[in-house]
C-alpha cells in the first residue's frame, strides 16, 4: 500500500522514482502512476522530467489535490504551466541582467498589486481568466513568474518578496482583449501601433509595470451563478463585470484595450438597442456603440463585446463562464490561447502573410469596426449582405470565416445585414433560434456588412462610361435622381461569346473584296476602288464622313417599303423556332451593305472608307430620360442627316445560345434588345449554328442606351462589311436619318412587333412619344403595328396593317 504522503506529493514520488530505479519493482510502494503518466505526457512533448516536477508539484497543491484538473485534456494546464514557468525563467534571468548592469536595485513599489489596485495600470499584463468550479474559485492573473513561488494552502499568493503579484484566482473564465494586447505587447513592444493599449497607459500613471509569476490562489468557493452586467465605467459605454469575481478591479480589466484606434472622424451612429434572444443578446449604448453578444447556453456563458468611447476608441472583450462546474473547463494561459488561434485559425486557413498574428487579427477588427460605425447610415443599403466570422477560441474551433460548421448551412456565409453592424448581430439571432446552434459552440460571431457597390460607388465611370476604350469621352448625366446606369462591362468592339463561328482570315479577303491596288485616301482615288462592290461602283461616304444623302434615302424607302423582291423566307426560321409558337417564317429583309477598307487593302488609315471602323467621334452623353425610358443616349452636338453615331457593340451569340439565354432568365432581368445579324440570310440556306446575334446586355457599348422610336426614329442601322465578306457576321452601324439637334436624344425603330406574344423578350409599355407610336392600344384593344410605311403620310394607308417586321431587331 501507499502511504499517504506517498500518494499526495507527487514530487515525493518522482524522486523516490528516479533515484531508485531498480528498485521499484522491489519496492512495497510504487509510484503514483497519474505522476508517472503526467511527467510522460511531458516527455511525449519534449519537457524533461526535472522541468516537470516542481511545477507539478505546485499544481498538485493549487488544485488542491485534484488530479483530474490537472490531466484534463492530455495536461494542457500542466503544459501551459510549464512553459510560463519557462518564460518566466528566461525573463527573470534577463531582468537580473539589466539589474545588474544598471546597477539599479528594483523598487518593490513597482510592482503590481492587484488585490489593493495599487496601480491601475497593472492591468496591462492582468489576463483574468476564470471558470467557476464546484468547489473553487480561481483567478489567474496574467502575472508571471516562478511557479515554485507559489505557497500551498495559501488562498492568495502574494509574491512580494520577488516582485511577484499578489495574484487571485476564480474559474470564472474572461479573457479582455485589451489583456491579450498586453500581453502580446511583451512580445512586440517595438510595435507602434499598440503604444495606446497598454504603454501610454503606463506612462500617463507613471509606473513601470514587471513581468510577475504566475499566481495561482484559492478563493472560497462562489456558488451564484456568473452574470454578466453591462454598467458605464465613464470611458467605454460598455463594461462587463463577473459578480462573482468581486475582488478585481474593473478599471484593472478594462483598462485597455487591445487595439485603440483613433477615429479617423467621430462617431455619427448612436445606438440604444436591446434585442435579447435565446442565448444572445446585443446592446447599444446612447452615448457610443456597443455589441455584445452572449450565448447563455447551458453549459457555457460567453460573452464577446466590443465596446468604443464617443472618441472612437474601441475595445474587444471576450469571456466564457462555465456554470456547471465542468471539469474540463480550465484556466489556459494567453501565450497557448494565442498560440492555439494563431497556429489552428491562421495556419489551417493558410494565411500567406507568415507574419500576421491574431492581435493583428483583433486590431484590424477594431478598424474595421470603428470604420463600419462611422459610415453614415445612407451609404449602407438595406440589402447589403453581411459576412458572418466566426470564432471560436474556447472551443478551440479552427474556423475563422467558416460558418458553415456552426449550424448556418452549408456556405451560407452571409446572412441580411441591417443598417449597422449592430443591428447584424440581432439579425444573427434570430438566425441562430432557426438553425438550432449547438449550444456547445459558444463563440463569438463578427459580423462584416457587404455594401452595395451601387451605393459606396457607381458602377460605371460617370465620366466616361466608355472607361477610356473610345476616341471621346462619354459622360454620364442624370438631372432627375441620384441613379446611376446598371452594371455592364463596356467594349467598344464586338467579341465572341462562345460558339459562334467568325472567323477573320486573310486567306478569305479574296481581291475582289480588298482594293489592294489603292494608295492613301480610297475617296479621292482616280481608279475604281473595289471596295466599292457592294454599293454599285461608288462608295457610301462623303469626304466628310458622312453618308450620301442619295444611298441614305434609297435605304431608308428600302427599310419602311419592305419590298417583296427583298424579303426573304426562311424554310425552317431560326427566328421563329426560337419563340415559342414556332410560325412560319415572316421574311427578312436582304439589306444593302455598306463595304469598308480594311487590312488586305493598298489605302491607308485616315481613307474616307473607313469611318464605322474609326469609332465614335461625336460628342455623346448617356442620360436618364425623363419620359420614363430610363437610360438613354443623345448628341451635345447638332449632327447632319447620315453622320455616323456609333455602332451597335455586344457578345456574338449564335442563335441557339441566345435561346438559352433567354430561357435561363428570370423574368425581373432588364434585357436589351439582342439585334439579329439577318441581313444576309437569303444567301445560303441559313443553320442555327451560322445564325448570329449580338446581345449588348452584359458587355456592350453606349448603343445599349439607344432607346426605341417607332417610325420617325433619328437614326438608322446599316449592316457594314469590314473585316470580313461573308454576311452572316458584320457590323451594325448607326447613321443619322435626318438632321439631329443639339441635345437631341438618339432613337432608331427596334422593329418590335408589339403584338408577338411569342417573342422571349416581351415589349414594353413604347413611351416613344411619336404620333406614328404602334406600341399605343387602340381603341379596340388591339395594338397598332406599322412594319412598312413609305412616308408619314401614308400612315393612314398602314392602320390596318399590323404587319409585324424584322427588320432592325430581330426581337
Ligand atoms: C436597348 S434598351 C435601351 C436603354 C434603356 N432605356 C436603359 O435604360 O438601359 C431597351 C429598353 O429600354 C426601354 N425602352 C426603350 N425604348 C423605349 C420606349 N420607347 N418606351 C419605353 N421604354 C423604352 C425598354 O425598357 C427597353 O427594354
Amino acid at each position: 500500500m501507499n502511504t499517504k504522503e506517498e500518494i499526495e506529493d507527487p514530487q515525493h514520488h518522482l524522486i523516490k522514482a528516479k533515484l531508485l530505479p531498480s528498485s521499484r519493482s522491489a519496492m512495497t510502494t510504487t509510484p503514483n502512476p497519474r505522476v508517472v503518466k503526467a511527467i510522460d505526457a511531458m516527455k511525449d512533448l519534449g519537457i524533461p522530467e526535472v522541468t516537470t516536477k516542481p511545477v507539478l508539484k505546485n499544481l498538485y497543491k493549487v488544485f488542491n489535490k485534484k488530479w483530474e484538473f490537472i490531466e484534463a485534456e492530455n495536461y494542457r494546464v500542466l503544459a501551459d504551466a510549464i512553459f510560463e514557468y519557462q518564460d518566466d525563467q528566461v525573463d527573470e534571468a534577463k531582468k537580473r541582467k539589466d539589474t545588474q548592469r544598471s546597477g539599479d536595485v528594483e523598487p518593490q513599489s513597482k510592482r503590481l498589486n492587484l488585490m489593493q489596485n495599487e496601480d491601475r495600470t497593472a492591468g496591462c499584463s492582468q489576463l483574468v481568466f476564470g471558470s467557476k468550479l464546484n468547489e473553487h474559485n480561481l483567478t489567474q492573473t496574467f502575472a508571471r513568474g516562478n511557479i515554485d513561488e507559489l505557497k500551498p494552502g495559501s488562498h492568495s499568493i502574494h509574491s512580494n518578496e520577488r516582485g511577484k503579484d499578489k495574484v487571485n484566482a476564480s474559474w470564472l473564465q474572461s479573457y479582455s482583449m485589451q489583456d491579450i494586447a498586453c500581453a502580446s505587447n511583451d512580445r512586440k513592444r517595438d510595435k507602434e501601433k499598440q503604444t495606446f493599449s497598454c504603454r501610454n497607459a503606463l506612462r500617463e500613471n507613471e509606473a513601470i509595470p514587471k513581468r510577475v509569476s504566475i499566481g495561482l490562489s484559492f478563493k472560497e468557493p462562489k456558488v451564484e451563478r456568473s452574470e454578466v452586467t453591462i454598467c458605464n465605467d465613464g470611458r467605454y459605454n460598455a463594461v462587463t463585470r463577473h459578480q462573482c469575481e468581486p475582488f478585481i478591479s474593473d478599471e484593472c480589466q478594462f483598462e485597455k484595450p487591445i487595439a485603440m484606434v483613433r477615429p479617423l472622424i467621430r462617431y455619427h451612429a448612436k445606438e440604444d438597442r436591446e434585442d435579447g434572444g435565446d442565448g444572445t443578446s446585443v446592446t447599444g449604448h446612447n452615448t457610443g456603440l456597443c455589441v455584445k453578444i452572449e450565448n447563455k447556453s447551458e453549459s457555457c456563458f460567453s460573452n464577446f463585446e466590443i465596446t468604443s468611447t464617443p472618441s472612437g476608441e474601441v475595445k474587444i472583450s471576450l469571456s466564457c463562464i462555465s456554470s456547471t462546474g465542468r471539469p474540463d473547463i480550465r484556466m489556459p494561459s494567453l501565450d497557448a490561447v494565442l498560440k492555439l488561434a494563431g497556429d489552428r485559425c491562421l495556419k489551417t486557413h493558410k494565411i500567406i502573410n507568415p507574419s500576421i498574428s491574431l492581435i493583428d487579427l483583433m486590431e484590424e477588427l477594431c478598424q474595421h469596426f470603428l470604420r463600419l460605425s462611422t459610415i453614415p447610415t445612407s451609404a449602407v443599403n438595406m440589402d447589403s449582405r453581411a459576412l458572418i466570422v466566426y470564432q471560436g477560441i474556447h472551443e478551440g474551433r479552427d474556423h475563422m470565416a467558416d460558418s458553415s460548421s456552426n449550424g448556418w448551412g452549408n456556405g451560407q456565409h452571409f446572412m441580411q445585414a441591417e443598417r449597422k453592424s449592430l443591428e447584424c448581430n440581432g439579425g444573427r439571432s434570430k438566425r441562430k433560434d432557426q438553425d438550432g446552434l449547438n449550444s456547445s459552440t459558444s463563440g463569438s460571431l463578427m459580423v462584416v456588412p457587404h455594401f452595395n457597390l451601387d451605393s459606396v460607388r457607381p458602377p460605371h465611370d460617370l465620366e466616361d462610361i466608355g472607361k477610356g476604350e473610345e476616341k471621346v469621352k462619354i459622360l454620364v448625366v442624370n438631372e432627375i435622381n441620384d441613379m446611376h446606369p446598371p452594371f455592364f462591362h463596356y467594349i467598344a468592339q464586338n467579341n465572341v461569346y462562345q460558339d459562334a463561328h467568325v472567323n477573320f482570315s486573310l486567306a478569305r479577303i479574296g481581291d475582289e473584296d480588298s482594293c489592294s491596288n489603292c494608295f492613301g485616301d480610297c475617296l479621292s482615288s482616280p481608279i475604281i476602288c473595289a471596295c466599292t462592290r457592294e454599293t454599285g461602283g461608288e462608295f457610301a461616304y462623303t469626304a466628310d464622313g458622312n453618308l450620301k444623302g442619295r444611298f441614305l434615302d434609297e435605304y431608308i424607302t428600302m427599310i419602311r417599303n419592305l419590298p417583296n423582291d427583298r424579303l426573304y423566307y426562311c424554310e425552317d426560321c431560326p427566328l421563329e423556332r426560337s419563340k415559342s409558337g414556332n410560325e412560319k417564317c415572316k421574311g427578312h429583309l436582304v439589306r444593302k451593305f455598306i463595304k469598308e477598307c480594311w487590312t488586305k487593302c493598298g489605302c491607308n488609315k485616315i481613307c474616307g472608307n473607313r469611318v464605322v471602323q474609326r469609332g465614335i467621334t461625336q460628342d455623346l452623353q448617356v442620360f436618364l430620360t425623363p419620359e420614363g425610358k430610363g437610360w438613354g443616349l443623345r448628341t451635345v452636338k447638332s449632327l447632319p442627316k447620315g453622320a455616323f453615331v456609333c455602332e451597335y457593340v455586344g457578345e456574338i451569340l449564335t442563335n441557339i445560345e441566345l435561346y438559352q439565354r433567354n430561357e435561363k432568365s428570370t423574368g425581373n432581368e432588364k434585357h436589351t434588345y439582342p439585334v439579329l445579324l439577318d441581313a444576309d440570310w437569303s444567301s445560303e440556306g441559313i443553320l442555327d449554328e451560322e445564325a448570329l446575334c449580338l446581345d449588348a446586355t452584359t458587355y456592350g457599348n453606349v448603343a445599349r442606351f439607344i432607346n426605341h422610336r417607332c417610325y420617325d426614329a433619328n437614326l438608322v442601322e446599316i449592316p457594314v462589311e469590314i473585316e470580313t465578306p461573308d454576311h452572316h457576321y458584320y457590323h451594325v452601324a448607326f447613321f443619322t436619318s435626318r438632321p439631329v439637334g443639339a441635345m437631341e436624344e438618339l432613337t432608331w425603330d427596334y422593329g418590335l412587333d408589339f403584338l408577338d406574344v411569342n417573342h422571349p423578350i416581351k415589349a414594353f409599355r413604347c413611351r416613344c412619344g411619336s404620333i406614328y407610336c404602334r406600341g399605343m392600344p387602340l381603341a379596340n384593344g388591339w395594338f397598332l403595328s406599322l412594319g412598312a410605311l413609305t412616308d408619314v403620310q401614308g400612315l393612314d394607308e398602314c392602320f390596318d396593317a399590323r404587319v409585324a417586321t424584322n427588320f432592325g431587331t430581330g426581337y
